[in-house]
């Protein structure tokens, strides 16, 4: 991978991070948000399964993690994520980062290798609302990980691992909070201020 240099850095008009708990709305919100605003929604969890439908060796290690609702090493992410980066830094009009950082130190590698994100989308949910939701989705989305069982992991996971993320870069004034118990519009609607007051 060649670095993404500061030269392509400065191109990158908006970093915009979402980091909110499994379930909480962060796929179905940036689908509306690339519509409205033609960002490049580039989600880890979809980068990590495309590896995994590879049938790739590497693939195979990631999907037992995933399977039991463990975080897979930073590297890997953080590779698949500048690699997508780079193939559309010339032109993107921002990127939309969904599921990372999931942990402080990824948000602090990320930092290192990429650039500093502009805002920091957090859309806060009620676990109860999450479980629902995961369920529900369950239903029809074929994942391995929208099962009760992994759900419990990934939801104790968030708390620990993820929520300081919000705290990390909340001291920086960038943490944008939205509500998602109302509708996918109402929540978009939050969404979409919350990327307008960047202007
Ligand atoms: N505001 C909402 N109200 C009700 N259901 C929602 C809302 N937002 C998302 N959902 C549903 O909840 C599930 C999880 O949403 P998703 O966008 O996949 O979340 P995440 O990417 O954060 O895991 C999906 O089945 C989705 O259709
Ligand atoms: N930034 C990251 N670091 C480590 N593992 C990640 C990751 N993003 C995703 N994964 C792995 C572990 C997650 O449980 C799994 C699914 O992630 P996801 O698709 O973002 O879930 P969801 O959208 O339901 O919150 O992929
Ligand atoms: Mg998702």
């Amino acid at each position: 991978i060649p670095p993404l240099d500061r030269c392509h850095c400065n191109k990158i008009i908006n970093v915009i991070h979402f980091t909110c708990g499994p379930g909480s709305g962060k796929g179905t919100q940036c689908e509306k948000v690339v519509a409205k605003y033609g960002f490049t929604h580039l989600s880890s969890g979809d980068l990590l399964r495309a590896e995994v439908s590879s049938g790739s060796e590497r693939g195979k290690q990631l999907a037992a993690i995933m399977e039991k609702g463990e975080l897979v090493p930073l590297d890997t992410v953080l590779d698949m994520i500048k690699e997508a980066m780079i193939a559309k830094a010339d032109t993107s009009k921002g990127f939309l980062i969904d599921g990372y950082p999931r942990e402080v130190r990824q948000g602090e590698e990320f930092e290192k290798k990429i650039g500093a994100p502009s805002l920091l989308l957090y859309i806060d949910a009620k676990a109860e609302t999450m479980v629902k939701r995961l369920m529900k989705r369950g239903e029809t989305s074929g994942r391995t990980d929208d099962n009760e069982e992994t759900i419990k992991k990934r939801l104790d996971l968030y708390y620990k691992a993820t929520e300081p993320v919000i705290a990390f870069y909340e001291g920086r004034g960038i943490v944008r909070k939205i509500d998602s118990e109302g509708s996918v519009d109402q929540v978009f609607s939050q969404v979409a201020k919350a990327i307008d007051s960047l202007k």
